[in-house]
């Protein structure tokens, strides 16, 4: 759907210079969904493997973001395989909705009550970022927490449009529960894609 370099703003690596691909296509329907219009696929032209490659690597920063959409309706062991082969650290963004597919540096699961995630994902995830629209997300959120490895880091990212009711309870969740952390979405703040 669309390419661009700009700084990972959510999670973990929060603050790193980063290639984003967005591939278009997602049934999970999350009626809060940031980037709808990635939704239906047909509505956006295909590029070939090769040329994103290519324009991945023209850039500084040696990692790319594979967000959507959901990128994990599709294969991308190529893509992964591709990007590694010429020195690129691979991080994706999904909801664990499709098989897992792909050589990952990092795994964000965010898992939607809309379309649960595959069982057999949970346990690849690095990090689990759980988006908070109202109170019943805290235990969906701990269920999450259950399948996850020991390692796995574990966020609670406000909903956009609920973050002035939602941020002081997951503030104060956070605190009562210091095993999570807050992710915010930082690119938002910061004007940038
Ligand atoms: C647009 S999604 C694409 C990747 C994948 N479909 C997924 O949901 O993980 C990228 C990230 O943005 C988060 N997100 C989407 N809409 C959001 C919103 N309104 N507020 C906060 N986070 C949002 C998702 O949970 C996910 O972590
Ligand atoms: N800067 C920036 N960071 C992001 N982290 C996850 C995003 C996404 O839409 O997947 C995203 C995004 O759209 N922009
Ligand atoms: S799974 Fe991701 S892309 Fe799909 S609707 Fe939900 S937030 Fe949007
Ligand atoms: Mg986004």
């Amino acid at each position: 759907m669309e390419e661009f370099y700009t700084i990972q703003g959510e999670g973990f690596n929060s603050g790193k210079a980063a290639y984003f691909i967005r591939l278009g296509g997602c049934d999970v329907g999350c009626h809060w969904c940031d980037v709808k219009e990635s939704w239906d696929a047909n509505l956006h032209p295909l590029t070939s493997t090769d040329k994103i490659v290519e324009n991945a690597i023209q850039y500084p920063g040696k990692a790319v973001v594979v967000t959507g959409g959901e990128p994990l309706i599709y294969n991308l062991n190529n893509l992964t395989q591709q990007l590694k082969a010429k020195g690129i650290v691979t991080f994706i963004e999904t909801s664990g909705a499709y098989p897992l597919s792909g050589n990952w540096d990092w795994i964000c699961l965010s898992p939607k009550k809309f379309k649960a995630p595959r069982k057999d994902i949970a346990p690849f995830a690095n990090e689990l970022k759980v988006i908070v629209f109202n109170k019943s997300d805290f235990i969906w959120a701990e269920e999450h927490a259950a399948m996850v490895s020991p390692t796995c880091k574990l966020y609670l990212q406000p909903e956009w449009s609920k973050s002035a009711e939602m941020t002081p309870l997951i503030i104060n969740y956070v605190m009562n529960n210091p095993k999570w952390e807050i992710s915010l979405q930082t690119h938002k703040f910061l004007n940038i894609p």
